[in-house]
């Protein structure tokens, strides 16, 4: 009864949030770039001065993930992000070619559906909203229900801030009563454009089936080759501060590392000294059992965890120091946890004879998981690095850098986004790391600079066409003279002769 109840109120509240935001919207719609600029400078920086408080928050509501690093995400696209996209045109026109008479105006989608993930959810809130308002469009988030609190409190801090600046009412808005139902609801409704969703794999399925476009960040499963040509110490730093940060929960994050044969032994003995501890055989089933639930879906308890609860749990005796649990691997299948997205720091080793083996196993790791999101790579060839970024399904490719940080576009110069296109791949439509600029349409406008005429050859034409050997539909050389006298007539008829 108690469900039915929520799940009406939900559905409710979830029309009147829409009605609202598409009010707000077309509002905001007429402002230009330089009144919504200064809404979303006044959001940065107000919700930069809760960025510690909301990352201690998320920790304690959600149990993932580290508050430190949480902090530095906070800050990430509060500030760095802020920056990146202050002075974009991305509203009007956004640009003009006076040689060839064309111009490009950036129109908004209108009514965005946003779904944050548990995993991430104050950053990618902050984010979500900051490029949804300079692009000009009314956002509405569904929290999820394991951080609610947290992502409720992110949005008023937001709102507060946005409509003292002038942003029309509820043009940024959260459904309060949460349920599956009021989330199906604004996909639904024919008054919301586009649903922007990071994580939450169960509620893709409806998402697409609502028929709107649809931007998902999901899973990923990147690999990092180290090549015999690295610079292992680098290398093996990257990779742990990677697999550490916020204790594995960002998606581009390494999931395994394939060395090369001839330099596996020096990577072993540098990620020992990184604090990571290799797993026995029998101690790596025994994890591997935590990694998913009955229904095959990750098992939220061993996410973002730090390694040496995750070795407690399965009655390993480590230090306390530990960085990460690796377990040594050889096959890639649906059913190896390890050859999968894990979401802690837990990494899978797998050793190859050469660089093409390696690449090789990459791509298995990616078709089995993480087709269309991120793939690393450790090396001082260049030859191999094309190699690698020629052939790899994936929309990123980060060279020499920590994953974590270098898909966010942190450590790279890659866009700062925490919502990871995974191209047609990954079935999504757009590879990018989403900016306001996936958030607007581009309407093109072109003058008139030249007739039909000029674009039609009719000596060539007329050529093709008496070719009587190559006319597909075998039309005699009578029929295709009457043919090009029309052609001619209509090309005169248009006033272009
Ligand atoms: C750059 C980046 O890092 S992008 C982040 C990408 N991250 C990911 O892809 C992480 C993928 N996430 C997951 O695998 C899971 O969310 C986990 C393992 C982290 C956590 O699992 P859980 O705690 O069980 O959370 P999960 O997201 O599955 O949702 C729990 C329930 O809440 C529901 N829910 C989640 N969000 C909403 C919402 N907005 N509205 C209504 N219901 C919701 C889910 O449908 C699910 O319902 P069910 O249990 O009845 O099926």
């Amino acid at each position: 009864m108690h469900r039915i109840d929520n799940d009406l109120l939900s559905v409710q509240e979830a029309r009147i949030l829409v009605e609202n935001a598409r009010e707000a919207q077309k509002v905001l719609a007429a402002f230009p770039q330089e009144r919504l600029d200064k809404i979303v400078r006044r959001m940065a920086e107000e919700v930069l001065k809760y960025a510690k408080e909301l990352a201690v928050m998320s920790c304690e509501e959600t149990g993932f993930g580290r508050w430190q690093d949480k902090f530095v995400k906070n800050v990430f696209v509060s500030d760095f992000l802020y920056k990146k996209i202050r002075d974009m045109k991305v509203v009007g026109i956004i640009g003009e070619d006076k040689v060839n008479q064309t111009m490009d105006i950036g129109v908004p989608v209108g009514v965005i559906v946003a779904l944050p993930p548990s995993t991430n959810p104050v950053s990618t809130t902050i984010y979500k909203t900051l490029i949804a308002v300079k692009s000009g469009n009314a956002i509405i988030f569904s929290p999820h229900p394991k951080a609610k609190r947290t992502i409720g409190k992110v949005l008023d801090i937001l709102i507060r801030a946005a409509e003292d600046s002038g942003l029309p009412s509820g043009a940024v808005g959260y459904l309060r009563t949460l349920a599956h139902d009021g989330t199906v609801a604004l996909m639904n409704h024919p008054d919301t454009s586009l649903i922007l969703i990071t994580g939450v794999p169960k509620l893709v399925q409806a998402a697409y089936k609502s028929g709107k476009p649809t931007i998902y960040g999901g899973p990923g499963n990147g690999p990092a080759f180290i090549e015999r040509s690295a610079d292992i110490k680098k290398a093996v730093a990257d990779i742990i501060a990677s697999r550490t940060f916020d204790y594995g929960v960002v998606s581009a994050s390494e999931q395994s590392i394939v060395a090369e044969e001839c330099i596996a032994d020096e990577v072993r003995r540098e990620l020992k000294r990184n604090g990571a501890y290799f797993m026995s055989a029998l101690e790596s089933e025994r994890l591997s059992k935590y990694f998913y639930r009955r229904d095959g879906s990750l098992n939220p308890e061993i996410v973002g965890r730090p390694a040496y609860e995750l070795a407690q749990r399965i009655g390993i005796t480590v230090p306390e120091d530990t960085t990460v649990l690796i377990s040594e691997q050889k096959y890639v299948s649906p059913t190896n946890p390890y050859s999968r997205e894990k979401l802690c720091p837990v990494l899978a080793f797998y050793v190859e004879k050469d660089w093409r083996n390696a690449c090789e196993k990459c791509i298995e790791l990616l078709i089995n998981e993480g087709l269309g999101h991120t793939l690393i790579i450790h090396s001082q060839n260049e030859q191999v690095i094309r190699e690698f970024a020629l052939k790899k399904p994936v929309s990123r490719v980060l060279v020499n850098t920590p994953a974590t940080l270098g898909g966010i576009g942190a450590t790279t110069n890659l866009f700062p986004a925490l919502t990871l296109g995974t191209g047609a791949a990954g079935g999504g439509y757009t590879s990018d790391n989403i900016s306001p600029m996936n958030l607007v349409n581009i309407r093109k406008v072109g003058y008139g600079v030249r007739q039909l005429a000029d674009v039609t050859n009719v000596g060539w034409v007329g050529e093709v066409l008496n070719n009587g050997n190559h006319s597909p539909a075998g039309e005699s050389a009578h029929d295709l003279k009457e043919l090009l006298e029309e052609l001619v007539k209509r090309l005169r008829q248009c006033g272009n002769n």
